[in-house]
């Protein structure tokens, strides 16, 4: 092999191809009316979207409310089937998986969700949910699956007694360490985080967004982050694609991003993310060209 090429390969992810690729994704819902609902128009969640996410790095996904961020998730960890174009995974399609070779799929693809409550099982201790995941896919034997619920913990910076309580225990920052150790448990290769902060205080974003930036260090994951305002993505994001209406309309490094943003949507998004004094805002896009 040539000794270039090899090195090239390693420094650069783009090089070794997309861990994930998504091609002329559509995701049409029906809108229905009358007695005997038949459809009368379509709502485009997702238009043709094209992406690529290569393995280690992080791409921020952007767009305001109903820009069809979550569909693209959705349809990712297969939770909707598209109405058109391919996902593809280490090049294999798994757009329209059986629910069978969907679950061998989860453990290398996870998501973590906004509201971690809402998707972990109320009457679960931690030590339950973390554990079930191990057995259901057999990733240790038996014998050291209370060693790993240990390891997840302390993996997510949790307390070791964490394992006996329940989920309504924790502060919301606690419960998403949970939420993220739970995805983790698998070991997973690519994890789709849908808004995993914007639901908790200001003051608890950073050390859940840095615990994501330390975790993919640690176990070189890929992320694909997802977000409706630049605010979070420019702390975790490598790239970052801006998704309006259905569609990608532009697509660049952090740095190109806000320093000379193309489209007027992505301008737009810029000059909504909160900023103390909007007279340091010329500063702020100063200093992101710099980093
Ligand atoms: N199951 C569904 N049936 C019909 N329309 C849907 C469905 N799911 C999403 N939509 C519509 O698709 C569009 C995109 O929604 P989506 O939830 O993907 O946007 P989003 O960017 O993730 O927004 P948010 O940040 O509010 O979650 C919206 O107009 C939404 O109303």
């Amino acid at each position: 092999m040539d000794m270039d090429m090899s090195v090239h390969s390693l420094n650069d992810p783009a090089a070794a191809g997309p861990l994930l690729a998504i091609e002329n994704l559509k995701k049409y819902y029906p809108v229905r009316r009358g007695i005997i609902r038949h459809t009368v128009d379509q709502i485009k969640a997702v238009d043709g979207v094209d992406l690529a996410i290569y393995p280690g790095e992080t791409l921020g996904l952007v767009g305001e409310s109903g820009s069809g961020k979550s569909t693209i998730a959705k349809l990712i960890v297969g939770l909707e089937t598209p109405t058109e174009g391919r996902i593809l995974f280490d090049g294999k399609d798994i757009s329209r998986l059986s629910p069978r070779e969907m679950t061998s799929l989860r453990s290398e693809l996870q998501i973590v969700f906004q509201d971690p409550y809402s998707s972990l099982n109320p009457r679960k201790r931690v030590g339950e949910l973390l554990s079930e995941p191990l057995k259901v896919h057999g990733i240790v034997p038996d014998r050291e699956i209370s060693g790993e619920v240990g390891r997840l913990l302390e993996l997510v910076g949790l307390p070791k007694n964490s394992r006996s309580r329940y989920p309504h225990e924790f502060s919301g920052g606690q419960r998403q360490r949970i939420g993220i150790a739970r995805a983790l448990s698998l070991k997973p290769r690519l994890i789709v985080c849908d808004e995993p902060v914007s639901a908790l205080d200001v003051s608890i974003q950073a050390q859940i967004l840095n615990l994501l930036k330390e975790l993919q260090r640690e176990l070189n994951l890929t992320y694909l982050f997802i977000a409706h305002g630049l605010g979070a993505v420019k702390y975790v994001s490598d790239r970052i694609a801006v998704m309006y209406a259905g569609k990608i309309v532009e697509t660049g490094d952090v740095k190109q991003i806000f320093r000379e943003p193309k489209h007027e949507y992505t301008k737009a998004l810029l000059d909504a993310s909160p900023i103390a004094d909007p007279r340091q805002r010329n500063k702020r896009r100063a200093f992101y060209s710099e980093r």
